[in-house]
């Protein structure tokens, strides 16, 4: 491999919420919560981030922008971003879309936020499906709008979700819902969706009136030899579908705050052309500009690592946690796997682990509902480091059992 991904790079005193904000991400708790762990002896598998160093491509760019020394009020202008971004999504998904769509925002929660806010008026709701990563329910909270959750089916327990078109439809048939906000790949499930499901989802919102918000932030990520479709590459001459993409989950930039909304709504745009805020920090203009223009072959080493983490993972479950459900997720870098076998619905499961285990993890009712007793594992790791979680893991869960079990015979 021409990259290091087993490299172990030390995060401390960078202000990152991996390591200095889970407690109160996860716990709702301050500074004062302990663990019978230290904070370096945590093994962090929680927040979408990867413990992977971004590729030169992009510290290169952000290093050339340093040298110029001035870093004034910046927005973009011209054509090359476009050109730049364009040729990203023509390659790897031969979409191309008008320039006059793209658009960029400060991360794509805070474009969820201020486009429900476009869509919705005070008495409509936004359509989400569940589990679902938790900021598409606080984009409707933040907006003072109700959210309705059509469940995915799990039908045969084996994690892998499909959408309940009948629940969805029905759903999609109230009057008051304005906007469907849509993963696409599903986080946390991890699945990417069949041109079958992408049509049958979008036809029933387009029935309907219902706007569709496409997250695509995770589409990069996908296992090798899964493919994964634009929803609006289906419908170019729709206006219904707003596409939200970004280089901080695929090269690991989240801090860089840089994503990509694709408009094609006049309405909306009106919205946003009036309200927005188009400043942007120079550094990640540079670092997202490096990223496209170099980041493919990075992305594509990255890909592998991934498939042979997610390989170990299966392997290290079936031998180790067998009533445990795991598939690998044709997307994302986020293990979806239901322990229901090892632990009681309602349980805290981070806590469980994190004190249990010292491992850090998100589960349970983390992602709104229809989740209970799953556990989502980050896998972008160095092996070295996956490994130690997963061993910690198992050996939790299999002691639990086994003092179960012992408890049940004193009885
Ligand atoms: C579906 C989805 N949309 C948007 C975001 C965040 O976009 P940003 O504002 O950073 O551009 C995430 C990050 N997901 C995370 C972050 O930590 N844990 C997660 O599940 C996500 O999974």
């Amino acid at each position: 491999m021409k990259y290091n991904f087993d490299e172990i790079i030390d995060r401390k005193h960078t202000s990152c919420m991996n390591t200095d904000g889970f407690r109160q991400y996860i716990f709702h708790a301050d500074e004062t919560l302990k663990f019978p762990y230290t904070d370096d002896e945590f093994i962090r598998m929680w927040i979408a981030d990867m413990e992977f160093a971004a590729p030169d491509c992009i510290t290169d760019a952000i290093r050339q922008r340093l040298d110029r020394k001035i870093f004034g009020y910046t927005r973009i202008f011209g054509d090359e971003y476009y050109n730049t971004f364009l040729s990203w999504t023509k390659k790897l998904y031969d979409w191309t879309f008008p320039k006059e769509n793209l658009y960029t925002s400060h991360g794509v929660i805070p474009a969820l936020y201020e486009l429900t806010g476009y869509i919705c008026g005070p008495k409509d709701k936004v359509l989400i499906m569940t589990p679902s990563y938790a900021y598409f329910k606080y984009a409707a909270e933040h907006n003072e709008v109700e959210y309705v959750c059509s469940d995915l089916l799990n039908q045969k327990n084996d994690g892998y979700y499909e959408i309940d078109f009948e629940d969805f439809r029905g759903k999609a048939e109230d009057p008051a819902v304005k906007l469907f906000i849509f993963c696409n790949p599903h986080n946390p499930s991890g699945r990417i969706w069949s041109e079958e499901e992408l049509h049958r989802v979008a036809e029933i919102c387009f029935e309907n009136g219902v706007m569709i918000i496409s997250d695509e932030i995770h589409c990069d990520l996908i296992r090798t030899g899964c493919t994964h479709t634009p929803l609006a590459k289906l419908y170019p001459d729709s206006d219904q579908i707003i596409t939200c993409m970004a280089p901080s989950k695929t090269f690991n930039t989240a801090g860089l705050q840089f994503s990509n909304i694709i408009i094609p709504n006049e309405k909306v745009r009106k919205c946003w052309l009036k309200w927005h805020n188009f400043d942007e920090n120079p550094l990640s203009l540079a670092g997202a500009l490096g990223a496209y223009q170099g980041g493919y072959d990075w992305l594509m080493e990255l890909r592998k690592y991934l498939d042979a983490n997610f390989a170990f993972v299966q392997d290290y479950l079936a031998s180790h946690l067998l009533e445990a459900v795991f598939r690998i997720p044709e997307a994302t870098y986020l293990g979806w796997v239901d322990i229901g076998a090892y632990v009681e619905e309602g349980e805290n499961l981070p806590l469980l682990f994190a004190e249990g285990a010292g491992v850090l993890l998100e589960g349970g009712n983390m992602f709104v509902q229809n989740s209970d007793t799953y556990i989502r594992l980050n896998v972008a790791c160095p092996r070295s480091v996956l490994e130690e979680g997963m061993r910690r893991i198992c050996s939790l869960l299999t002691e639990r059992r086994k003092q179960a079990r012992k408890n049940c015979k004193t009885k």
